[in-house]
């Protein structure tokens, strides 16, 4: 089986997240999904999540499906690292993904989502692809739909094709060979602590020298922009006139005029290159003339997190063979 469905951009002008569409229950009832390969919980706005806590968003709705059946005793919680949380129980239901149907999917209903969650009106909950290990549902650990499908799949690998401010594509069980250029490079994953967890080979900043040095972080396609050792940081910003690192906006900003750098990384022996436009995220507050750099530190957050302004330079396949393997392709 395989299956293949859109990733698209939640906010036409700043890629801040792509929403997927999936399908839960009988008869089947339609959501929008953010994709995160940084976690491994699928939960969605639901008919048991209060309604001063819905803006807008689509809501599943158990009592309404059939093939609906509550997981009796099971509660999940989950804070991410920008400090976002849900929680709430657990039903399991069928579940599909562009053709790819799961029966018995854990469903983790919410019954309390924190703010960013309710402002994010076109975001109908999260559909975790990290390691098992990593799901909150407790006292039983749930798998993920990835997991869940895997044995179904013609190969054992789903696919990220992240594009700047256009729909892109995952997909589910193959390699779309018109998905990308050149050769597919493929570097181990270290699946502890549960990310998609990669060393990438080095940088470079605009068209200097690469920087050969091993950067350890995590593939997440459920994270906005990039986070790296400030080292990294400074070498990029010093060459961006009017950057600062501000308390105030809690990053790299500069003058949404000024001239950016390309950002390259290094897998292996190949190179992506995150181009001027990627890094200029977007401006502070609406209509500012001040803008956030899609490369920010990741100085407090343990991990570097190479979330979609990297992401969407390359064609990614996530192997979930044993062991696992992360490859990247220019397209
Ligand atoms: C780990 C981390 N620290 N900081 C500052 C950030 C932004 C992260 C990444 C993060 O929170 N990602 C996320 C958020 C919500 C849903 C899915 N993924």
């Amino acid at each position: 089986a395989t299956g293949s469905a859109a990733a698209v951009p939640v906010d036409e002008r700043f890629d801040i997240a792509y929403i997927t569409p999936v399908t839960i229950g009988t008869p089947p009832q339609t959501l929008q999904l953010d994709f995160d390969t940084g976690s491994s919980d699928l939960w969605v706005f639901s008919s048991h999540t209060p309604p001063s806590q819905i803006r807008g968003q689509e809501v599943y709705a158990p009592n309404k499906s059939s093939t609906a059946k509550l997981l009796d005793g099971q509660t999940w919680s989950i804070t991410y690292g920008d400090g976002s949380a849900s929680r709430g129980n657990v039903y399991t239901d069928n579940f599909a993904v562009g053709g790819l149907t799961v029966e018995g999917q854990a469903v983790e209903c919410a019954q309390q989502v924190s703010s960013s969650f309710t402002s994010e009106e076109h975001m109908d909950g999260l559909l975790g692809l990290g390691f098992s290990t990593l799901n909150t549902v407790s006292p039983k650990g749930q798998l993920t739909f990835f997991d869940n499908a895997k044995s179904k799949l013609d190969s054992p690998v789903f696919t990220a094709d992240l594009k700047y401010r256009e729909a892109g594509t995952y997909d589910f069980g193959f390699i779309d060979k018109a998905k990308y250029t050149g050769e597919i490079v493929y570097v181990p994953v270290e699946m502890d602590p549960g990310y998609w967890t990669f060393t990438s080979s080095g940088y470079a900043v605009g068209s200097g020298n690469f920087n050969a040095a091993p950067i350890s972080g995590i593939a997440d396609t459920g994270t906005s922009l990039v986070y790296l050792p400030n080292s990294i940081l400074t070498a990029y910003y010093r060459q961006v006139q009017g950057a600062t690192n501000s308390a105030n906006y809690g990053g790299y900003v500069f003058p949404c005029s000024a001239t950016l750098p390309a950002f390259t990384f290094g897998i292996g022996e190949a190179r992506f290159t995150i181009p001027p436009a990627y890094i200029s995220y977007a401006p502070v507050t609406e209509g500012s003339a001040t803008c956030f750099g899609g490369l920010q530190s990741s100085r407090g957050i343990g991990v570097n997190i190479w979330g979609d302004v990297a992401l969407k330079a390359a064609f990614v396949v996530y192997n979930g063979e044993n062991p696992p393997k992360i490859g990247w392709a220019n397209k």
